[in-house]
């Protein structure tokens, strides 16, 4: 690394002895000097050194991500790195358990504090930036250390943390220096340890010495080889040209009785060129006694063992080593003048840039300060609560409408459903009296809004135009049609049919539009969640425009519930409305039956039906779904051959058949034993279910534009007074009739008055009338009620709680802001 710190030159990458010289002679200087410059030096680097430390508190406390200069002692395991902690600060702290190691990183504060003649340790809270009460007993301290290791891994379940122990020591044998000491490397997982970690070692270490404000200590002890070595490549991964790297040999001690010529001893410092020529090692033996001694005793013996090496170096080596070269790099006390050096000077050169980040980082906590503060102000004023909440319904009801009219976002892929979905979600499998399952066109599709709407009212016609004249006994056809002949007349087998159509409509379509009700219904209330995503996503910076809604569950709940309620009264009206129509049309005063240009026009498929009907078909039709095995699925899907793209799908009977030159046969004589279907030539495979009049024998009696022949209306007395029982002709002849005439009720109803009715009764309110309603049932209430859907304690709470925690890292880091000004001057 480019350590200058000695001197302002640059001993270590560029080796020049003079300049050597004069390192190793600053290096030897105690930190505190009483010489006049070096104490008011001495000052100006602590109070940077303070400076930085309450920096670094503040950011541990709260996750601030700031460049401070840091030392971070990497290496192997039992490389020596919570010695050499314990040496930098001058008494034993962690009486270590062999077995455990290290395995949360421990920041060690050392400040120097020539008041402080016992050590003051004190340890930050785990989760604020409080430090607890001091710690005096060194075993006391390895406690603390070793509970707060094994609770927290405990509580996280790991082997291993990144979150780190903070310590500060004041004392008056310490440096002014800051350390992170890490876990140290292993090759194989301990026994009971999970097997990864090894790797998640590697990978902690790695990503706490990455940032490059961080200067890396790398421990390896003295009897491991360079080029055997087992960690260098991974710090030359973190730093590859050991540009912030300081390199320590550790436990020097092991090695010395090796040397006993100069040659080898001067080889082996300049550590043979592995390292490049810029990069030196320090070398470092410490006591090797664990045994409990005074702190004065401890620091006694770490001046010993330095002396020791250099006497050993001297004295038992032939020739001594080159101490030019050398000896600012020989022992504890090189290592600790320098650490604390370069640290100085890396914080002389961020102090710039820290002032700076601090600036930014105060204006931004107090912006966020700010808008929690708006937040609180807004839970109590009435009047910005009401807008804020009118401006969020309005934007609800917004993107309803607009979803309504046909919108692709949120995505469908994931928002809409498909048919089968629509049917399990709304609890309306099926449609009642239809065995066979309805698939629309595009069904397997996700569909939303306006979209799946039009879908389900597709599914819908083709239901009804499923459904069968369903058949009618003999005892009821008699009962009909011997009333109509008591009351003269002789309209009886039409009356007579015309009534048995009507009850079954009215039986068979009544429950079919109540599910269709219910169906279109299930559709719109699915759109609030769709427009309340649809809010988030356009309106990002919503809160800033209009405040805040986030948090309000009471209020969004009355949102949500005010919609549903708004859909299922549209339900409700259209159940009534839709079932006023069937009761019309189905009405013995109706005319339906009767109408000519209703048959004609079902016939020649001009203009019996609205122009937007037809419109409305052929969109029915559009298939969009992927066209593999098209074949197989249109022929489920209900829909109609292209011959009919203008027709619903109950047309075909009456466009081919019968109704082809409006009039129809109907079949004289079949057996009453036949089985319905065949009497009335129903075809079974014709989707539409449609009804084929005609048989084998027929005979000519026609019914023009809908009225029976005058032909055929002399022959009903006949009809009347034969024997029901026995001759099935009367019979066949109403039930024939009556199919008919359901198909046209049906056809009226579901083209003339229901489809319109629904996309009335249902869409038009949503667009037009649903933001009346929700504001009427959500804000034109007393402020009372109306603070009722702001109740939420839970929530003020937490927002308080954000503001006092935010107050304080506002003040800290004002303070340290301030602080760094002052240093900013004196640099
Ligand atoms: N001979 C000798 N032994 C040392 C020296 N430094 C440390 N030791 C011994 O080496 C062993 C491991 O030292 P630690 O400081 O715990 O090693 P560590 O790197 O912190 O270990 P982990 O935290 O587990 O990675 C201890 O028994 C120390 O007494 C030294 O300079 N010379």
């Amino acid at each position: 690394m480019a350590a200058n710190a000695l001197t302002t030159s640059t001993p270590i990458k560029t080796p020049n002895p003079k300049v050597h010289s004069a390192a190793a002679r600053r290096v030897a200087q105690p930190s505190h000097s009483t010489n006049a410059d070096s104490s008011a030096a001495s000052a100006d680097f602590k109070s940077r050194f303070e400076a930085y430390n309450r920096l670094q508190a503040a950011a541990f406390a709260f996750g601030e991500k700031l460049p401070i200069p840091e030392i971070v002692a990497v290496g192997g395991q039992s490389d020596g790195k919570s010695s050499l902690l314990e040496a930098l600060l001058g008494f034993r702290f962690n009486v270590r358990e062999v077995e455990m190691g290290t395995r949360r990183p421990l920041v060690l504060q050392m400040v120097h504090d020539p008041a402080s003649l016992e050590p003051r340790c004190r340890f930050q809270d785990e989760d604020s930036e409080e430090y607890g009460c001091p710690v005096v007993l060194g075993t006391a301290i390895a406690d603390l250390i070793r509970s707060r290791t094994e609770a927290h891994l405990k509580k996280i379940g790991a082997a291993v943390s990144s979150k780190p122990i903070v310590m500060r020591a004041e004392y008056a044998h310490c440096p002014n220096l800051t350390i992170i000491d890490t876990p140290g490397f292993v090759l194989k997982a301990k026994k009971g340890e999970p097997e990864n970690t090894p790797n998640e070692i590697l990978s902690m270490v790695k990503s706490l010495a990455s940032p490059p404000h961080r200067l890396l200590l790398f421990l390896q002890q003295s009897s491991v080889e360079w080029c055997s070595s087992l960690w260098l490549d991974s710090i030359k991964e973190i730093d590859p040209t050991f540009k912030r790297t300081i390199i320590v040999v550790s436990k020097f001690d092991n090695r010395l009785k090796e040397f006993s010529e100069s040659w080898e001893v001067d080889r082996y410092l300049s550590a043979s060129g592995y390292l490049g020529d810029n990069t030196h090692p320090f070398f470092v033996a410490l006591p090797k006694d664990r045994g409990m001694v005074t702190n004065e005793e401890f620091r006694r013996q770490i001046s010993q063992v330095d002396l020791d090496v250099l006497h050993h170096l001297r004295q038992n080596v032939k020739g001594g080593f080159n101490e030019e070269k050398f000896e600012p790099f020989i022992g504890f006390g090189c290592l600790r003048k320098f650490l604390e050096c370069e640290l100085q000077k890396r914080y002389k050169e961020a102090a710039p840039a820290t002032l700076a980040l601090l600036d930014q980082r105060c204006s931004e906590v107090s912006l966020e300060l700010s808008r929690i503060e708006y937040k609180l102000q807004a839970t109590s004023d009435i009047s910005h609560l009401r807008k804020s909440a009118m401006l969020h319904a309005a934007s609800i009801c917004t993107h309803v409408g607009a979803l309504i009219d046909g919108a692709a976002d949120p995505a469908p892929e994931q928002w809409g459903k498909s048919t089968v979905e629509e049917q399990q979600e709304s609890g309306f499998g099926s449609w009642p009296g239809v065995i066979a399952a309805v698939k629309p066109p595009n069904c397997n599709l996700r569909l939303y809004g306006g979209a799946a709407f039009e879908r389900v009212m597709h599914e819908f016609r083709c239901a009804t135009y499923s459904i069968e004249c369903p058949p009618v006994s003999r005892e009821k056809v008699a009962n009909i049609l011997l009333a109509h002949a008591g009351r003269g007349g002789g309209g009886g087998i039409v009356e007579a049919a015309a009534e048995i159509a009507r009850a079954a409509a009215r039986a068979w379509f009544a429950p079919i539009l109540d599910t269709a009700c219910e169906r279109l219904a299930f559709v719109l209330r699915s759109l609030f969640d769709l427009a309340v995503e649809r809010n988030r996503s356009h309106d990002s910076d919503y809160w800033q425009k209009n405040g805040d809604m986030d948090g309000y569950i009471g209020f969004h709940a009355a949102l949500r519930r005010s919609y549903n309620s708004f859909v299922n009264g549209l339900s409700k009206h259209c159940k009534q409305l839709v079932r006023h129509h069937l009761d019309s049309v189905t009405s013995p005063y109706s005319q339906v039956c009767y109408e000519p240009d209703f048959l004609g026009g079902i016939g020649s498929g001009s203009n019996s039906y609205p122009r937007s009907n037809q419109i409305q078909s052929i969109s029915y039709f559009l298939d969009l779904s992927e066209s593999t095995g098209a074949q197989e699925e249109m022929d489920q899907e209900n829909v109609p051959p292209k011959d009919q793209l203008n027709t619903t799908p109950g047309k075909k009977m009456e466009s081919r058949e019968a109704l082809k030159e409006s009039q129809m046969t109907i079949p004289e004589t079949p057996s009453p034993d036949l089985p319905v279907d065949a009497v009335l030539g129903v075809r079974k495979k014709d989707n539409s279910h449609c009804l084929d009049i005609g048989g084998r024998k027929r005979q000519a009696r026609t019914v023009t534009n809908g009225r029976i022949s005058d032909a055929t209306r002399n022959q009903n007395s006949s009809f009347v007074f034969g024997d029901i029982a026995k001759s099935g002709s009367s019979y066949i002849d109403i039930c024939s009739l009556a199919a008919q005439h359901f198909a046209r009720i049906r056809e009226v109803l579901i083209e003339r008055s229901v489809s319109s009715a629904l996309n009335s009764g249902f869409l038009t309110p949503c667009r037009e009338r649903l933001i009346v309603a929700l504001g009427l049932e959500l804000f034109a209430v007393t402020d009372e009620n109306f603070m009722d859907m702001f109740v939420a304690p839970g929530a003020i709470d937490v927002l308080q709680n954000e503001r006092k925690s935010l107050q304080k890292r506002e003040k800290i880091l004002q303070s340290c802001l301030n602080e760094f000004k002052n240093i900013a001057r004196a640099l």
